[in-house]
């Protein structure tokens, strides 16, 4: 029997609702063979590296190796990546492996604050990851660091640093707009011509912990199905929205997007 096949190359998030974990558990939901190479543990949300167990660089590369040659993906993402290092050498890997689905969500602060990669690195990320990337999924305040400018505050601001991303090399930019402030949901999607808007109601929740994880592992998924990259986004931000409307809240603190939401409540 044959099923679509996704990998994703980012960090163990002990707690379940983001990372390595979100992403498999969104793979499953979505009916895809799911396989990781974990970049790091991050077992706490410190603010500092404290906490953050970085893997060797061998361990991450016979894991994407062993991925690659004893399944072969068919759409693939990256999250977070944390080291120059990390970054350079995923990058290599993914330009000689020729996948052409490739989503790069380039993770930098957790919700609860932690460094997810260094500030240094993110130069690295420019220059060897974006080039790479079939489409790139930053929140307003990565789009902000990439760029290295004021934090997009409206939907036109996000438009304007969608272009300026995209002049950076990756095929597809999509920007989330999880944290404008007083506005629905919108997420702005440049392809090099136009512009396409994905918006949805705001779910008045502060449980989204794994929200953008979440997002850009069901457009990997929906990618590996075989799916346009307009039509993967659609699909996958109804995915996590309902994933937030159906939020869980373990009452400490900011609680997880539900990842089984969406076979369970959609119509
Ligand atoms: N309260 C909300 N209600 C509805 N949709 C939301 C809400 N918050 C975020 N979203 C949507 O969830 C997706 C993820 O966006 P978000 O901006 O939260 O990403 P993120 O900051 O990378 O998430 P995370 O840091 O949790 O991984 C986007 O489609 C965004 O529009
Ligand atoms: C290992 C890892 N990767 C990504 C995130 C971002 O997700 P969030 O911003 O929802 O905490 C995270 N917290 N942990």
């Amino acid at each position: 029997m044959s099923i679509p096949r996704a990998l994703t190359i980012a960090g163990s998030a002990a707690q379940g609702s983001a990372g390595i974990q979100a992403d498999l558990k969104t793979f499953q939901e979505l009916d895809v063979y799911g396989m990781s190479a974990i970049t790091a543990i991050v077992a706490n949300n410190s603010t500092t590296d404290q906490g953050i167990f970085t893997q060797p660089l061998e361990a991450i590369e016979a894991q994407i190796h062993a991925a690659f040659e004893h399944v072969g993906p068919d759409a693939l993402k990256t999250g977070m990546l944390f080291t120059e290092d990390i970054i350079q050498l995923t990058s290599e890997l993914i330009q000689s492996s020729g996948i052409k689905k490739v989503v790069v969500d380039p993770v930098m602060i957790g919700k609860m604050g932690s460094q997810l990669l260094r500030d240094e690195a993110i130069e690295t990320l420019i220059k060897y990851l974006l080039p790479a990337a079939t489409i790139i999924t930053p929140n307003l305040e990565e789009t902000a660091r990439i760029l290295d400018a004021p934090v997009p505050d409206s939907p036109e601001a996000m438009e304007k640093a969608a272009r300026e991303l995209h002049q950076l090399g990756p095929q597809y930019v999509l920007i989330k707009g999880g944290s404008l402030q007083d506005h629905a949901a919108i997420d702005i999607l440049f392809d090099g011509e136009k512009i396409t808007k994905f918006e949805s109601a705001r779910v008045p929740t502060i449980h989204t912990s794994g929200a953008g994880c979440t997002y850009s592992a069901a457009i990997t998924a929906e990618l590996a199905r075989g799916k346009s990259v307009e039509v993967a986004i659609q699909q996958a931000k109804a995915f996590v929205t309902l994933a937030i409307q159906h939020a869980l809240s373990f009452d400490r603190g900011i609680g997880s997007t539900n990842h089984a939401a969406y076979r369970k409540y959609s119509e």
